[in-house]
């Protein structure tokens, strides 16, 4: 490992970069998607693990913020993590790793983020899982069977080339209703949510989007989707993402989407865990969870920045012991003193409440995951009764956060 040095990557060096990329991932991409590729790298900060000149490593990081409970944090958001095959297993990704916490420090960034590729890899690095998906199917042959009335305000089609501006005042709007979310820019929605052809399944339609609403009012709701029709199975409708203003906004947006001719099943992605759907939906055989999978992945760099930042439901005052052997400023005993007009956390020399790995506050800090949960895994302990009833009632949202944006 002495032989390997961090630095970033200049501008001039993205195109290398892509090509270990694609080595480690085994793409072979087009030129539109390099093309791409190279565009979202431009404004990535990039670090790269040189041997001599040779690039062994790299690691990506888009500068988006996130939702947490009551507001929004800059956050390095990880991505096109590749080391050479030939370098693997050394220590490459964890010294960049250590490189990416160091200038998330100097950055402000009390958070940093990502998608793993392989559930087993990040962990170790004090990553959590932080939000959940689900998919999502429904049998659409027949009429999707709800528990309560669709808002009657029409639905229209809109031209996707339109759709950002409409969409994002939606989504800017309602963002932070949820933990978890990323902002969009302009060229996100473009080139992420709307672009002409999926890449995975090119079968599909290009994107649609119907929205919810009074005409030349704002939009109430939205849903994006890919029609496919195949001779053999009934037509499929693939939705990428549902937003609504209220439940029955979105009762009206599933309804329709289950009643497009020629297509007999819908099959959502991204879902989250708390949909409004599941409860609403009057035939749970008619619409079922087929997948959970972990999403965001959240490192808190700086806990104590991490934790001031967030909002807090209910007071608590407890002592956390945190283990983290990657960032020792964040370890040992701190006093968490939180209520809903704010919070402090620092040192202290008094017993511990809760003993707790950082990769575990992590999980919990959006508020997808209770430490009681955690106890109960036998992944925290619990030294004073009561302290992970209070510190769950602290840290609850009224929803589950929610991460849609794969990067
Ligand atoms: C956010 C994203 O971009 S996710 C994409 C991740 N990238 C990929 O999957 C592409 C293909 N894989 C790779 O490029 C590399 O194998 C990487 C990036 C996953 C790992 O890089 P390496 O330099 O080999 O990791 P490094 O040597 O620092 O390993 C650190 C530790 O993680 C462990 N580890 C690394 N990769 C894996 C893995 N895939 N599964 C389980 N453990 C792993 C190592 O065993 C090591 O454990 P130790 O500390 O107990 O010894």
């Amino acid at each position: 490992m002495d032989s390997i040095h961090f630095r970033d990557i200049p501008e001039t060096g993205i195109d290398r970069a892509l090509s270990l990329a694609y080595l480690a991932f085994h793409e072979n991409p087009e030129e539109e998607k390099r093309k791409h590729h190279h565009d979202l790298l431009r404004g990535c900060s990039r670090i790269g693990a040189y041997e001599g000149d040779e690039l062994v490593g790299f690691l990506a990081a888009f500068p988006f913020t996130v939702s947490v409970p009551g507001g929004e944090l800059p956050c390095p958001c990880v991505t096109f993590v590749s080391v050479a095959p030939t370098h693997r297993r050394r220590g490459v990704l964890s010294g960049m790793i250590a490189e990416l916490f160091a200038r998330a420090a100097a950055d402000g960034a009390p958070i940093a983020s990502l998608w793993a590729s392989e559930d087993a890899i990040y962990g170790r690095f004090g990553f959590g899982s932080a939000t959940f998906g689900h998919t999502v199917e429904i049998d659409s042959r027949r009429p999707l069977a709800l528990r309560i009335t669709p808002d009657d305000r029409p639905l229209r089609l809109v031209d996707p080339a339109d759709a950002p501006a409409l969409l994002a005042a939606y989504y800017d709007a309602t963002r932070t209703e949820r933990a978890g979310r990323i902002d969009r820019t302009e060229a996100w929605w473009r080139e992420e949510w709307l672009v002409e052809k999926d890449e995975d399944d090119d079968e599909l339609s290009p994107p649609r989007v119907v929205v919810i609403g009074e005409p030349r009012g704002p939009v109430a709701g939205y849903a994006i989707y890919r029609t496919k029709t195949r001779d053999d199975d009934p037509g499929l409708v693939r939705l990428d993402e549902l937003e609504a203003d209220t439940p029955a906004a979105a009762a009206a947006l599933w309804r329709y989407l289950a009643s497009i001719d020629l297509t007999g099943q819908i099959r959502a992605w991204g879902r989250p865990v708390d949909d409004p759907l599941l409860l609403f939906a009057a035939d749970r055989d008619q619409v079922r969870v087929t997948g959970e999978f972990p999403a965001l992945w959240v490192r808190l760099v700086d806990v104590r920045a991490a934790l001031e930042s967030r909002s807090w439901a209910a007071p608590v005052d407890v002592v956390l012991d945190v283990r983290d052997d990657r960032v020792p400023a964040n370890a040992g005993r701190h006093r968490l003193t939180a209520s809903p007009d704010g919070c402090t956390y620092a040192a202290t020399e008094d017993p511990a409440d809760l003993t707790v790995d950082v990769r575990d506050l992590a999980a919990c800090y959006l508020g997808g995951t209770r430490t009681a949960a955690l106890v109960g895994a036998g992944l925290a302990t619990e030294h004073t009764p009561g302290t992970v009833t209070a510190l769950d009632a602290a840290l609850r949202t009224p929803r589950l956060p929610h991460t849609v944006d794969a990067f």
